[in-house]
């Protein structure tokens, strides 16, 4: 996809989010001039756009210091928002490296179920293969049948070899079976599905624990990466969710998918307010291309909706 149009995509995507931001900031761009009681309206509205409370304070002090005396310019404000944001995002806008020595490099993908997790595995895989990295998955959430077909289907259509085991088998054995078999192989990088049952703490930490334990003896390193999949529909409780998945599988970055589903992308701001995780990429849709490494700026640009 060129750049262009990927631009564009994310500006589409976003579109809601922005229009939850213009309307929550309703008549007050259009006032004559940002008083006290506008700012702090002004503020309550970015904090009800999902911004995060630090975001919205940044971004009423530096409408505070620009001169609105002639008049609120919406573009001018949309500006500034869009700065601020980018401030946020351009520290943790960090795409997934393939670095990892020996390889694979092993990717443990969590998050909860319905989140985007499978998708997100496939673009990623689509991700490296466009950068000529061999790719392998692993399908680690055997509790349920259907994530092991699913994922089959899309390494099928990515032209990628699976590791799966039994429905309701040992994730950590299908997890040793595949960095063996990556291993052999000289793949570079090996994607796994994990379970995703919040619901029950305790048997998903111990499961984690495991896969960890297992990769560990094959290689000290790995997993390399753990990245937690959120969804931005979910809003501010993707916020909760990082802290859990933090508590029981220690994240090291986060991929936000749905983000054109939703109104509720600003929430990406307030995790990586919040957090300061790395935030890998962002998905905007459900075909294998919807999913990008993101720049700082342009996402900010498309949240705050600055059009050119
Ligand atoms: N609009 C939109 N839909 C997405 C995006 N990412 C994933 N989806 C859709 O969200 C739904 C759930 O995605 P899955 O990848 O199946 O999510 P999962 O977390 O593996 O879910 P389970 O298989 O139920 O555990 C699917 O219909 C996807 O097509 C995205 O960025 N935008």
């Amino acid at each position: 996809m060129t750049e262009t149009s990927w631009t564009q995509k994310l500006a589409n995507g976003l579109k809601r989010t922005s229009s939850k931001l213009t309307d929550n900031l309703g008549g007050l761009l259009g006032s004559d001039r940002l008083d006290k009681a506008t700012l702090d309206d002004v503020e309550d509205a970015l904090i009800a756009s999902d911004l995060g409370p630090t975001t919205a304070a940044r971004i009423r002090d530096r409408l505070t210091d620009a001169r609105f005396d002639r008049g609120v310019d919406e573009k001018a404000v949309r500006v500034v928002m869009a700065d601020e944001i980018a401030k946020v995002l351009g520290p943790v806008a960090k795409p997934l490296r393939i670095d990892a020595f020996p390889r694979p490099q092993v990717i443990l993908v969590i998050g909860v179920n319905g989140s985007g997790k499978t998708t997100t595995i496939a673009k990623l895989a689509h991700l490296f293969l466009e950068q000529d990295y061999g790719v392998m998955l692993a399908a680690g959430d055997t509790f349920r049948a259907a994530a092991i077909g699913q994922l089959k289907v899309w390494a099928e259509r990515l032209g990628v070899p699976i590791v799966t085991g039994p429905e309701g088998g040992d994730a950590a054995g299908v997890v040793f079976d595949a960095v063996k078999q990556a291993t052999a192989t000289g793949i570079d990088v090996l994607i796994v599905d994990t379970a995703g049952r919040l619901q029950n703490k305790r048997e998903l930490m111990d499961e984690l624990a495991k896969v960890r334990r297992v990769l560990g003896r094959l290689n000290p390193a790995a997993p390399h990466d753990v990245v937690l999949v959120l969804d931005a529909t979910t809003g501010q409780n993707a916020l909760s969710q990082i802290e859990i998945f933090k508590e029981v599988a220690g994240v090291t970055g986060l991929v936000m998918t749905k983000l054109d589903g939703s109104a509720r992308g600003g929430v990406l701001v307030a995790a990586a307010e919040k957090f300061g995780l790395p935030i890998h990429a962002v998905g905007v849709g459900e075909t294998i291309d919807d999913l990008r490494p993101f720049d700082a700026n342009e996402l900010a640009r498309a949240i705050a909706g600055v059009t050119n």
